[in-house]
């Protein structure tokens, strides 16, 4: 699986027109098909269209004026105007289709990709930078909105324009019209060399406006706010910020000059043409063979095959960066989900209570580099298992690899007797409560927080729950009781607070597993009194892995398992440890040794 920082494709090359992709993006257009055919009969409608004003043009200077004839020429200028206005309205017509398109061709992307990314393994977010997620969720997919308009309808436009143009041009006067398009081929030569310094450019602005995010993200979270404070790195911080905004603003202005640059050589080449037909088209004049209105006529029409022309060569920079938007986009639609259900699985009985089984389980984060090692025990149903043992010894690992966040590289787990990969993820999680470490609260009321567990649940079904987690009393004393807003990440709230809302979301789940990972941050006695209280409740008659950092925690556990570098060092009931001369003695010394030096010195 490719995850990490995601590369803009460094080559131009890179990015190919070929048919899997255009057959690929074609794919989003298809639900609005009927717009799209509706917004190119418009397209064909307003490019002939737009010819008539020009020949109207000449019979008012071949005819109308030379004749004085007045109900001519109104008739000509009423035709001109209608022509001119049926055009725009068709045009506001088509705006509206172009915008109707784009923009739900946008909302079903986001959707597909918010969708994708909640199915990404953990593992894509643990290394994944937060501001990359967001400049392709963002910028990038609402870079597509303007790849209809700015890409497909200017494409067809243009196509449109210039061929009704040049049939037109050609049945006036061919000569002339052979005349006006010789200045055509000297657009062609700066397009591609344009193309790719604009390409560069803005491959290079994509990274840094990446880049922004990323400091954003980091420095004005919460704890990374915290952070910058406590090591006062706020000048440092505003530096590297300053930086490569500088840099960004830098890129972008010379993205656009190079964009006034390529303008101004194309202005030149334009104005060519007209003055070819003034010179060629007077001489043809002098000598009697066409009218004053004809060449009017022709210069009119040939603005008509420049701006199309000009607009075409430049669009096949809009095409690469429209391909790279899709590309980038795509790039994260292909990346393997890697956890799946599997084609047989099935649905974990709900609400029974049972053992779990792990055999010779081998986990590794990075390929043969194993973290965990033929790790072997069974955390019996209704029972509660504890795990214990160095920080980095795994046992978070451990508990993840139940919730299937990561899949086992050999060895199984089960849940009753069936392996876990053949159940659904979605039955399996449904059956496991997790109480974190660090409790993630989401910015909003105590009420939302815990529904989110259970949305239908009654609202004395949330009391009792608080209840149960001591946490209720401290609730109903707020100023707005449970229609607190906790603030982000629950800030507002005390780590203990925190842990016993989380504790009070799982009990409205009531699942018949419970993983709990006891909160390391020193609680006062009375916090933990209560959290230990709340959590007897919570894994009553449940089947339950405490990891425990306090042993004292561990008081009722019926199984203990050591886990010592990724390897499980011994396990059996507390009196069987302590009977050995091991991990766990050492442990229980040290932390009961520690209380009872630091009582010691308190006394003495
Ligand atoms: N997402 C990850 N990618 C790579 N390595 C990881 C990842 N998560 C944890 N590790 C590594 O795996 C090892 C076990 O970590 P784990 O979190 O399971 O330990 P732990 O026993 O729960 O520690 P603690 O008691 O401090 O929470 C550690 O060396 C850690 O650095």
């Amino acid at each position: 699986m490719r995850v990490g920082r995601m590369k803009f494709n460094d080559h131009e090359s890179a990015i190919k027109l070929n048919q899997a992709l255009i057959i690929r993006i074609s794919k989003y257009f298809q639900p609005y098909w009927r717009h799209t055919l509706l917004v190119m009969v418009i397209l064909c409608l307003t490019s002939s269209l737009g010819i008539l004003p020009s020949i109207f043009i000449q019979y008012i200077i071949d005819q109308a004026l030379p004749e004085k004839d007045l109900r001519f020429l109104c008739l000509l200028v009423i035709a001109s105007l209608t022509t001119t206005m049926v055009s725009g309205l068709l045009g506001v017509w088509q705006s509206y289709l172009n915008a109707f398109i784009s923009q739900n061709i946008v909302y079903d992307m986001k959707n597909q990709m918010y969708r994708h990314l909640q199915k990404m393994p953990l593992q894509f977010f643990s290394t994944v930078k937060q501001g990359e997620v967001i400049t392709r969720m963002t910028s990038d997919i609402s870079g597509i909105q303007g790849v209809f308009n700015g890409t497909v309808v200017s494409f067809f436009n243009n196509i449109l324009v210039l061929s009704s143009t040049a049939i037109a041009l050609i049945m006036m006067n061919w000569k002339l019209a052979l005349l006006g398009m010789f200045a055509v081929p000297l657009f062609i030569f700066p397009t591609r060399k344009m193309s790719q310094i604009r390409w560069k450019l803005a491959k290079q602005t994509q990274e840094k406006m990446s880049e922004e995010n990323q400091i954003i993200q980091e420095t004005l979270s919460f704890s990374g706010y915290i952070l910058m404070k406590l090591f006062t790195r706020e000048e440092k911080e505003y530096e590297g910020f300053k930086a490569v905004n500088a840099e960004s603003a830098r890129l972008q202005i010379r993205e656009s000059t190079a964009g006034r640059w390529f303008i101004m050589v194309m202005t030149t080449f334009t104005s060519i043409g007209p003055m070819l037909i003034y010179l060629y088209g007077g001489y043809l004049f002098i000598q009697g063979e066409i009218t004053i209105g004809a060449i009017i006529a022709f210069v009119t029409l040939l603005g008509r095959l420049y701006g199309p022309v000009n607009q075409l060569t430049s669009l096949y920079i809009d095409i690469k960066r429209s391909l790279a938007l899709f590309e980038r986009i795509f790039e994260y639609f292909d990346m393997e989900l890697q956890i799946n259900d599997h084609p047989h699985a099935v649905a974990i009985e709900n609400n029974v209570i049972k053992d779990i089984k792990f055999q010779n389980v081998t986990f590794s984060y990075q390929n043969g580099n194993p973290t965990l090692q033929n790790i072997s025990f069974i955390a019996s149903a209704g029972k509660m298992t504890a795990l214990v043992g160095a920080s980095g010894s795994g046992k978070t690992t451990i508990t993840n690899l139940i919730l299937r966040l990561y899949d086992i590289d050999s060895g199984s787990i089960t849940i009753g007797g069936i392996d876990i990969r053949l159940l659904t993820l979605q039955s399996l999680r449904s059956q496991i409560g997790l109480v974190t470490q660090e409790t993630y609260l989401f910015n909003g009321t105590i009420k939302e927080n815990l529904q989110y567990a259970n949305y239908s649940a009654p609202k004395e079904e949330m009391i009792n729950a608080c209840k149960a987690a001591y946490i209720h009393e401290f609730i109903i004393n707020l100023p707005n009781g449970y229609d607190t807003v906790v603030g982000n990440r629950g800030v507002k709230l005390s780590g203990g607070e925190k842990q016993r809302i989380s504790i009070a979301r799982v009990l409205l789940k009531n699942p018949p597993i419970i993983i709990m990972d006891e909160a390391t941050s020193s609680l006062d006695a009375v916090s933990e009194y209560y959290i230990r209280k709340a959590m007897d409740y919570l894994l009553m008659n449940k089947t339950s892995i405490v990891i425990a950092h306090r042993l004292s925690t561990i008081n009722n556990a019926s199984h203990i398992i050591v886990v010592n570098d990724g390897r499980i060092a011994e396990e059996g009931d507390k009196e069987h440890l302590l009977g050995r001369d091991g991990v766990y003695k050492e442990l229980y010394e040290r932390q009961f040794g520690m209380k009872r030096d630091m009582q010691d010195h308190t006394l003495g």
